[in-house]
């Protein structure tokens, strides 16, 4: 197996993009999670450009990594003064990385328009900046910025702008498609010219302005590049930069590449989350390999495959890089996702039982009125549990009201709620205030019943989905109401349907509820 080396600019240039800002102790969090993976760069930030980016440098040396160096960023020197004389690069050697990296201009248009300065002028700061570094940094990388596209404009000047990086002793000559633009044809064909004239290892930095970043990577890599630039989830300037969740997978397993460990690989989708979550960006559940939809099967022709042979329908098994397979319910169901889903939640089920047709058909009809049970596997659960005769009726509502008034134009309208609920022979009535009338409801339900189930305190609404069904017409349309609840274990989604937002909110409030009770009960059940 040859080894390839991962960059990680998830610090850098993945918080160029938009939304996306971390502190300086997120920042350590992850630099500590990317080393567990076995990053073997991680790029920190860029110096000379803010205090938050020099405070990461001081603090990071304080930290223990176990394997992964430590990259700062930053540009070739300005035009018509020393190295020695120029901020940015005497930023970087003060931040004391174990690598340097810079970028320099290779597109003859770029020096024209961006730098304004000579196109020879441009070939003496790559090697003066990356000579003055090299004699002060143990490492040290150049990232030819608009590579590609400098080549396809005017081949001889890239390559001589490369031949001075090369001269001025630089580790790695990292080839950057910068505006995103290249196709993986036209790199290949780039990438074996530049061999013809540069030995200096090569390196790969791509963006995904035309969702080419992964492969453009993947095929450099075929081209014998040994380092690939990337980010954690493809954050990164416009449209990110190359997945590395995709490309470690990628490498590993299906390029035979020594990057990570098996191990290592595990870790992947927990690492995924944890940058979405530390970012405060939901996760992308579509994402190939780490996303909750990336082994999630939904067709009944494809749950009954992957019972019989999991490889029937998934190109690797998801457990190695820390994914689950999952068996979605829906109108597209079969037997068979009824019966994987009886396992996953250990009832017991048998194919030529009544019941599980009795299910399909309820969840077909139900579909059909505007339930969807992908997003709300406790409703469904519930449902499965009711057909089953196991469900326990822990209360029974007697009834509610909601008010909501707007006392005058300029006062922010009140809510209230009151319920009626019996709970064994007692009947408990409640009123609770909140910020709107689902809110109010919420409020009132918990308040009547957590006296009689104190474990629902620990319950919390942790998101809120209401979707206009399409069928309906204007304020009279179905309403779906997903409800996303958790406690200190877990965390469950229920589904409500109505034409009215504030009994289809009652319907996922309720199945909420029922859930947390059901499964507290059979915890303690396991207990005794
Ligand atoms: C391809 C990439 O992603 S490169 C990374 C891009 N990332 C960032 O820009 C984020 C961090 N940047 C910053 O904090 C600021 O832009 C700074 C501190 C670097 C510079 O700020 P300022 O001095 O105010 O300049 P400003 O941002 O307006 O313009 C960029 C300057 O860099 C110069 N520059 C651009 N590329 C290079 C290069 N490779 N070598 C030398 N100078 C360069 C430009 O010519 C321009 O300088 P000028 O106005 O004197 O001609
Ligand atoms: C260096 C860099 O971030 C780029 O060229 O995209």
């Amino acid at each position: 197996m040859s080894l390839v080396k991962l960059y990680d600019t998830t610090l850098r240039d993945g918080t160029q993009a938009e939304d996306i800002s971390f502190l300086v102790e997120d920042k350590l969090r992850i630099a500590h999670r990317l080393d567990e993976l076995g990053i073997h760069y991680i790029e920190g930030g860029w110096p000379g450009s803010n205090p938050k980016d020099v405070a990461f440098f001081k603090d990071i040396k304080k930290e223990k990594l176990s394997q992964a160096k430590i990259a700062a960023f930053g540009s070739t020197r300005r035009a018509k003064i020393t190295p020695d004389k120029d901020h940015n690069l005497k930023t970087l050697v003060q931040a004391e990385p174990d690598v340097c990296t810079i970028f320099g201009k290779t597109w003859d248009f770029h020096v024209r328009e961006a730098l304004r300065i000579s196109l020879e002028e441009n070939v003496e700061l790559i090697f003066d900046s990356l000579e003055f570094l090299k004699s002060r940094v143990p490492e040290v990388f150049y990232d030819a910025e608009h590579f590609f596209d400098g080549y396809k404009a005017n081949p001889e000047y890239a390559i001589k702008t490369l031949k001075a990086a090369q001269d001025a002793k630089a580790d790695c000559i990292v080839l950057c498609d910068t505006n995103g633009g290249t196709m993986p044809f036209e790199l290949v064909d780039i990438i074996k010219e530049v061999r013809k004239h540069i030995s200096t290892p090569l390196g790969i930095h791509t963006h995904n302005d035309s969702d080419c970043a992964v492969a453009n990577s993947l095929h450099a890599v075929d081209q014998g590049i040994v380092q690939i630039q990337g980010t954690i989830n493809g954050f990164g300037e416009r449209c990110g930069n190359a997945n590395l969740c995709s490309i470690i997978p990628a490498l590993r397993l299906k390029m035979q590449k020594e990057c990570v460990s098996d191990e290592q690989l595990k870790k992947l989708r927990a690492l995924s989350r944890f940058v979405y979550e530390l970012a405060n960006i939901s996760p992308n559940k579509h994402q190939p390999y780490v996303g909750n939809s990336a082994f999630a099967h939904k067709g009944g022709v494809h749950v009954s495959a992957i019972q019989r042979h999991p490889e029937t329908y998934e190109h690797l098994r998801p457990e190695l890089v820390g994914n689950m397979t999952r068996v979605l319910i829906s109108d597209l169901s079969g037997r068979s996702n009824i019966l994987a889903k009886a396992e996953e939640f250990q009832i017991n089920m048998d194919s030529k039982d009544p019941v599980t047709l009795e299910i399909l058909d309820n969840i077909k009809e139900m579909e059909n009125r505007g339930y969807q049970f992908e997003g709300a596997e406790a409703s469904f659960e519930l449902l499965m549990k009711r057909a089953l005769g196991t469900h326990r009726k822990f209360f029974s509502i007697i009834g509610f009201r909601c008010i909501d008034e707007k006392r005058h134009e300029d006062q922010k309208p009140l809510s209230e709620a009151t319920v009626m609920v019996k709970v064994g022979g007692k009947i408990e009535h409640t009123a609770a205030e909140g910020n709107g009338p689902v809110n109010a409801l919420d409020n009132a339900l918990r308040k009547a019943l957590e006296k009689f189930y104190p474990k629902l305190k620990e319950v919390k609404l942790l998101d809120y989905k209401v979707r206009v069904l399409p069928a309906g017409q204007g304020t009279a349309s179905s309403i779906r109401v997903l409800i996303e609840s958790g406690d200190k274990e877990s965390r469950w989604g229920t589904v409500g349907v109505s034409e009215n937002i504030v009994d289809a909110s009652y319907q996922a409030l309720i199945d909420s509820i029922e859930y947390k009770l059901h499964k507290s009960e059979e915890t303690e059940n396991v207990k005794k």
